[in-house]
């Protein structure tokens, strides 16, 4: 209100000058002539000239082309793909996914218009434990497929050895943080890796692994639900403990003792898949939960603990190998390369339950 009285007093006061000082015949002060309206054959004399037209209806073509495509641009979102997946889970590396629309991959599949050119939206990962065996690799392939990734790690069993290779990256992060303290990070996904899992490790101190299991899950999936992330946790295969069923299917529910050596581990990794459903029904947060059997493969450690690489470090050694118990217990191992195209799959599947049973 105030400026318009301000104008309103401008305006009335230079009427007055203009009143008391009319321009006579003598005055040095001569108004400019008023400019005489341009006429309709002039004006369109004007938009011809110099190709003018064309250049309006060029201008008119590139702006509807845009809105036009805007819509499919706006389905390369992570809200978007939320909506396009119903609130799924998968466990033991088979998918559950009950897929209404489509993956996060495909424009295609969506059935939105593709612009030339333009690909899958570059997703921000989080990957805790980033920095250790199985994590490194993952963070290989994510930052191969064109992602940003941010490590976690807290370094107990993990390496910086293990991201040498992507320090410098701009697309890649490693933060030392150890899960058990919240932490606050803008990301699309998160891949929930860490904890210490060789029996040795994880025996080591046992309190710790099973705070590290609930605190650090409970963390994370508590920022999967503030930002809205999709949440993948790593679990492993004791939470069949030592299983009466062979193989074990997903609708097993386990032996496992809550009192035994390794319960830190296995009933801290059975918590971190209860705390994570918990957080899918409750919060609806997208989850994926992969029971992870044993793994070999590059960057384990030599003194890892696990049965492969003891065997490895023993025969270089030329030492005898050390068979614990009767020799007769089995074990399904897979290479970690497989592991990191399931976890990956797993991820982003739109595949049926049946593909993971082949
Ligand atoms: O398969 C899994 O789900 C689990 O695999 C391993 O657990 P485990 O298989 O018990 O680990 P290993 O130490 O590799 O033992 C495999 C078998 O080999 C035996 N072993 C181990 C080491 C060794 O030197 N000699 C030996 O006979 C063990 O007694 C056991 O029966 C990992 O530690 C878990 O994190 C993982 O989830």
């Amino acid at each position: 209100m105030q400026s318009i009285k301000q104008l309103h007093k401008q305006s009335s006061i230079n009427h007055r000058r203009d009143e008391e000082v009319p321009p006579g015949p003598t005055s040095p002060y001569s108004p400019k002539a008023l400019k005489h309206p341009r006429s309709l054959p002039r004006s369109i004399n004007y938009l011809f000239r110099e190709q003018r037209l064309l250049f309006v209806f060029v201008g008119i073509l590139i702006g509807s082309t845009f809105f036009i495509l805007q819509p499919s641009l706006s389905r390369i979102g992570p809200s978007e793909a939320g909506s396009a997946i119903r609130r799924s889970f998968s466990t033991g590396l088979t998918s559950r996914d009950q897929i209404t629309g489509s993956g996060i991959y495909g424009f295609g599949k969506t059935g939105g218009r593709v612009p030339v050119g333009i690909g899958r939206r570059r997703l921000r990962i989080v990957v805790t434990g980033g920095a250790g065996f199985v994590g490194s690799h993952l963070v290989d392939k994510l930052i191969e497929r064109g992602d940003d990734v941010i490590v976690i790690d807290n370094f107990f069993t993990g390496r910086k050895d293990n991201l040498v290779h992507h320090l410098g990256n701009p697309r890649f992060e490693l933060i030392r943080h150890d899960v058990v303290e919240p932490i606050l990070l803008e990301v699309d996904q998160i891949y929930h890796l860490a904890c210490p899992a060789s029996p040795v490790h994880y025996k080591y101190n046992p309190v710790k692994t099973i705070i590290s299991n609930v605190m650090g899950t409970l963390n994370m999936l508590g920022l999967a639900k503030r930002i809205g992330a999709r949440f993948l946790l790593t679990s492993t295969s004791e939470v069949y403990g030592d299983p009466l069923e062979h193989p074990q299917k997903e609708t097993y529910w386990g032996n496992v003792n809550p009192i035994g050596e390794r319960s830190c581990y296995d009933e801290g990794k059975r918590t971190a898949e209860t705390l994570t459903m918990d957080y899918h029904r409750g919060a609806e947060v997208e989850v994926r939960i992969a029971r992870i059997f044993n793994t070999y493969g590059p960057r384990m450690c030599l003194d890892d603990g696990r049965v492969v690489s003891n065997f490895v470090a023993q025969a270089i050694r030329k030492q005898p190998l050390t068979v614990y118990g009767d020799g007769k217990q089995t074990r399904s191992f897979q290479y970690v390369s497989d592991l990191v195209c399931h976890i990956d799959f797993c991820n982003f599947s739109t595949e049926p339950l049946s593909y993971w049973q082949h």
